[in-house]
C-alpha cells in the first residue's frame, strides 16, 4: 500500500442513523474506501480481517470503550463519534496506548464545523459573563443525556470560567423540584430536551449586568456531520495517542 492509496475505513453502527451517513460518505469521497461494516452481534475480528487502517465508532455508549480498546489493541486507528466516554475512560484508553503510541484515537464530541466553532466561541466568552447556562435539544432516540456536546461545552466554559478566577454564578435557588436547574457540569447548568422533529441543537447563553449573550448552533440534517467526520478520518493517521475534538484539525 503506497501513501495515495485510499484509507480503508470500518463503520461500526453502519445501520445506525449516523452510521448510513457515514458509509455512504466514505463511499463518495475519492480518498477513502469502505472496508468493513460492523453491526451489533458481528465479532470485533472482522475489523483485523478487513484491514482496516481507521475505524469509525458510531455505535452506543455503552460499547464505545470496548471498540476503541479492542482498535488500540490491534493499532488500528479511531475515530470516536460515539458519545460517552468520560475523563476516566480517556485515560484507560492513554494507558493502553502506552508511553510512545502509533495508534491515533480522535474523540470528536460533533463533527459539525458549526458546533466545532461554538464551542470556541463559547470558550471565548466565558470569562466575561458571571452566568452561563447550556441549553441542548435533540431527537427523543437520543440514549444520552446531556449530550456529549453539551458535556464538552461545559467542560471549556467552566475551565475558562476558572481560569478567569470568576467563582459560581449567582443563584438564589433553595428550594427546587428535582431536575428543575438541570444538570451540573463542572459548576455550569446544562438543561436536556428530547423532542420529535428535532436534529441536534445548543445554546450556550452567558449573562452579565444588562446583557446576555446567545451561541446558538443547529444540525438540521446529518450530513452536517460528515465533512467533519471525514476531516477526522484523514488526520487520525497523523495523531498518535488521544486527542479530544475537531479544534486542531481545524486549525483552531
Ligand atoms: N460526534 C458527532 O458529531 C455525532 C455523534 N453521534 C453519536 O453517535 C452515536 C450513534 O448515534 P445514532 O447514529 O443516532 O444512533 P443509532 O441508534 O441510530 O445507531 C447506532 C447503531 O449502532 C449499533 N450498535 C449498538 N451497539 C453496537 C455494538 N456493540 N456493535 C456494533 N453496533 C452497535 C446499533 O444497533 P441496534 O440498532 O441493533 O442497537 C445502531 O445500528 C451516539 O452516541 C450519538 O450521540 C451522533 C451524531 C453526531
Ligand atoms: O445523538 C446525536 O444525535 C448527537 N450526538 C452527539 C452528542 O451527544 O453531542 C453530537 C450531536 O449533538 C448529535
Amino acid at each position: 500500500m503506497n501513501d495515495h492509496s485510499p484509507i480503508g475505513v470500518a463503520v461500526l453502527g453502519a445501520r445506525g442513523r449516523m452510521g448510513s451517513e457515514a458509509v455512504h460518505a466514505v463511499n463518495q469521497a475519492p480518498d477513502t474506501e469502505l472496508a468493513a461494516e460492523i453491526n451489533r452481534g458481528d465479532s470485533l475480528e472482522e475489523l483485523t480481517r478487513s484491514g482496516a487502517r481507521v475505524a469509525v465508532d458510531l455505535t452506543h455508549p455503552d460499547s464505545v470503550l470496548e471498540h476503541v480498546t479492542f482498535c488500540v489493541d490491534n493499532g488500528i486507528h479511531a475515530v470516536v463519534g460515539t458519545s460517552g466516554l468520560g475523563e476516566a475512560e480517556l485515560d484507560t484508553v492513554r494507558s493502553r496506548l502506552g508511553e510512545d503510541p502509533d495508534t491515533g484515537v480522535l474523540v470528536v464530541p460533533n463533527f459539525a464545523v458549526g458546533a466545532v466553532l461554538s464551542m470556541r466561541f463559547a470558550e471565548i466568552a466565558a470569562k466575561f459573563f458571571e452566568s452561563a447556562e447550556i441549553v441542548e435539544q435533540h431527537h427523543p432516540r437520543k440514549a444520552d443525556a446531556p449530550s456529549g456536546t453539551a458535556a464538552r461545552t461545559a467542560h471549556v466554559v467552566s475551565r475558562a470560567r476558572d481560569e478567569a478566577g470568576l467563582g459560581s454564578a449567582p443563584d438564589a435557588t433553595t428550594k427546587e423540584l428535582d431536575g428543575a436547574r438541570g444538570a451540573e457540569i463542572n459548576g455550569v447548568h446544562v438543561h436536556s430536551v428530547r423532542m420529535s422533529g428535532l436534529v441536534a441543537h445548543q445554546e450556550v447563553l452567558f449573562g452579565t449586568e444588562g446583557e446576555t449573550l446567545t451561541i446558538r448552533h443547529d444540525s438540521y440534517d446529518r450530513r452536517s456531520f460528515m465533512p467533519g467526520m471525514l476531516m477526522a478520518v484523514r488526520e487520525v493517521g497523523s495523531r498518535p495517542g488521544v486527542t479530544v475534538g475537531l479544534d486542531a484539525v481545524l486549525g483552531l
